[in-house]
């Protein structure tokens, strides 16, 4: 592992995918838990694996609609939905100052901050926490808060690659997108390429934005891109911070 801030606790070479594993993570594709977690439903066991692939691959992709629960997931879409027909959503910054023509280059998506105060945000936000939570028992990442927002990608609109924070500024450290589209198709785009940590010109995924499917990386070291979709994207951006009060990214 050669970020500074993750340290595994048990040697990570020992992870070995089990067959129920709802995980995704490099290139291997293990088989979707369609068990009986009710919403919301973490458990030691996830987190382990949670905090195995991102010491292992730095990045995952996982199906939580089981854990989350279909209706969790289409009470979130709805509210995304309508902050969408509102002027809620707003322009997205990438961060340096603003800059409205160059950050249009870059991204091109609207975000709304979520409070935590509907009772979705609020059901989110405990699955949320004890994600935060089971992340620092096993990697010691001091991982203080969280922040999430909602972002909407209507077609055409895309995100270029980049990082989600500068290393060592110790500030968004694990990011977690959640997507929230039903019967998203191949040709509806919008993927989301996670590069090579070490080579950021190899694509060693793409993530399919369909509802309930979870991507979660490191943010300092894994480059990533939204493609353009063809169809409007509903996704929720959330990162989890070392900073106790906000920090410039
Ligand atoms: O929506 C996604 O798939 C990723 C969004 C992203 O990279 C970001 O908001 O920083
Ligand atoms: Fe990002």
């Amino acid at each position: 592992m050669d970020n500074p801030t993750v340290t595994p606790i048990r040697d990570p070479l020992s992870f070995t995918a089990s067959p129920e594993l709802d995980v995704v993570a490099g290139s291997d594709i293990l088989v979707v838990d369609a068990g009986q977690a009710g919403a919301s439903d973490v458990s030691d066991d996830w987190l382990d694996q949670l905090a195995d692939g991102l010491s292992e691959h730095g990045w995952m992709s996982l199906d939580v609609r089981d854990r989350l629960g279909p209706v969790l997931l289409e009470a979130l879409r709805d509210e995304v939905a309508i902050l969408d027909r509102t002027d809620a959503m707003k322009t997205a910054g990438i961060g340096r100052g603003s800059d409205l023509v160059r950050d249009r280059a870059v991204r091109r998506d609207r975000i709304a901050w979520l409070q935590g105060i509907t009772p979705p945000q609020a059901e989110l936000f405990r699955f949320l926490d004890a994600i935060r939570c089971g992340l620092n028992q096993r990697l010691f990442l001091g991982l203080k808060r969280f922040e999430t927002h909602y972002a909407t990608y209507h077609p055409g609109d895309f995100y270029k690659r980049h990082l989600d924070s500068f290393r060592g500024r110790a500030s968004r450290v694990v990011s977690l997108v959640l997507y929230l589209n039903e019967g998203w198709a191949p040709e509806d785009g919008g993927a989301l390429q996670v590069f090579n940590r070490d080579n950021e010109n190899e694509v060693c995924g793409m993530i399919v934005p369909e509802a309930g499917r979870m991507a979660l990386f490191l943010s300092e070291e894994i480059p990533h891109e939204v493609l353009p979709a063809n169809r409007t994207r509903y996704s929720l951006a959330c990162w989890f911070r070392q900073d106790e009060v906000p920090l410039p990214l």
